[in-house]
């Protein structure tokens, strides 16, 4: 294929261009999440080639990621010595001009200097696909969980990555867009020692601006697409409303079970409907105490909490944080994560070089 896009055509970041990291800092110690250890190997990449040096610049090591729009690449960045994502998806999708991801790197680069957003560095076109460049993060947190060793996550790491989203969701919002695909194949770690505890949200594609500029909400439209992924949206999005911030964290209500419990009620149910009604006995007429049981319990006043705000208002995101705090203290967002510690004394990682 013809990758001749020129110079003019990438839009770099300049004072983003590298992580500027040590060479010890490169050495990562937690194998487990990294993403090179889970290269897509029975799938054929359909944009670029493994070997090939994209650009003369990054040379493509593997298929890390494949979405239901775009792949995206583990590369190294020739120039740099470093490893980045390349996120790639083709120019047109059915004759038609893709623009999910000319929205999401419009939105990854107002967001650049936020902790929870993936560092860019660089994006463009060539004659048949776009792509970005951008910082190479862990297996996302539902791969993580499916490979721990019950299919699921203590109470202390799913506290954690829900406090941290709702920190991601809350700086999204405030640049006056909802991200409408909050779920846990979206959420991933940094993988450097002074990354590897901060969460990172992906996918800005199906984004939508529910502020103008000027602050005002825009007004809904009476009935609107479904955008989104069945199993995490919410009541509001089944019926078709126009989603608000409340929105994206009822999708986190779901993550924060699924994550805690190893699945969700409606895991098995195909029919959209279907998913609807459990969802409905689940917290329509005030929390359902019997989808609450054993180890979800911890979640019941979060799920209050959530449902009980209201979708037309900006929702108080530091009353749900203290809220989910409960499941991780007295440990901080900066303790070491259980995979971390099941990998204590089979890998190099000590407190000492964690520091
Ligand atoms: N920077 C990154 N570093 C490591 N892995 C990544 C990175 N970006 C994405 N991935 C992996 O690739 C997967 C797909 O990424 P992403 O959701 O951005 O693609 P998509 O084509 O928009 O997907 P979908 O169609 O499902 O929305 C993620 O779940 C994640 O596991």
């Amino acid at each position: 294929m013809t990758k001749e896009a020129k110079q003019d055509d990438l839009i770099l970041a300049p004072a983003l261009m590298s992580l500027n990291l040590k060479n010890e800092e490169k050495s990562f110690v937690n194998k487990e999440i990294l993403p090179k250890m889970r290269k897509i190997e029975n799938e054929e990449p359909s944009h670029l080639q493994i070997n090939e040096k994209f650009l003369k610049r990054w040379s493509i090591e593997g298929l890390i990621g494949k979405g239901g729009y775009g792949e995206i690449y583990l590369a190294v960045d020739v120039v740099r010595g470093e490893e980045v994502a390349i996120k790639v998806e083709p120019k047109k999708r059915r004759g038609k001009l893709a623009k999910r991801m000319i929205l999401e790197q419009h939105v990854l680069f107002k967001m650049q200097g936020k902790p929870h957003v993936p560092l860019i560095f660089g994006s463009g076109y060539t004659d048949k696909i776009n792509f970005i460049i951008m910082q190479i993060l862990s297996i996302n947190v539902g791969e993580i969980k499916k490979s721990s060793p019950n299919k699921r996550l203590s109470q202390c790491s799913v506290g954690r990555i829900i406090h941290q989203t709702i920190s991601a969701l809350r700086d999204l919002h405030k640049t006056g867009y909802v991200h409408r695909d909050v779920k846990p194949a979206n959420m991933c770690f940094g993988i450097y020692p002074q990354s590897r505890h901060i969460l990172i949200l992906l996918d800005f594609g199906l984004v939508r601006r529910y502020k103008m500029e000027n602050g005002e909400w825009r007004e809904p439209r009476a009935r609107a697409g479904f955008r989104g992924t069945t199993r995490y949206v919410s009541i509001r999005v089944h019926r078709r409303c126009e989603q608000a911030p409340y929105d994206d964290l009822v999708s986190v209500m779901y993550t924060s079970y699924e994550l805690l419990s190893g699945e969700l009620p409606w895991k098995h149910l195909e029919k959209s409907d279907e998913v609807l009604q459990l969802k409905e006995i689940m917290t329509e007429n005030g929390v359902n105490p019997e989808l609450f049981k054993g180890e979800k319990s911890v979640l019941i006043d979060f799920f209050k909490l959530v449902s009980e705000t209201d979708p037309s208002k900006t929702p108080n995101y530091e009353q749900l944080i203290e809220c989910i705090r409960v499941l991780y203290a007295p440990k901080t967002l900066s303790d070491p994560y259980e995979w971390e510690e099941n990998q204590k004394g089979t890998d190099e990682f000590s407190e000492e070089n964690s520091k």
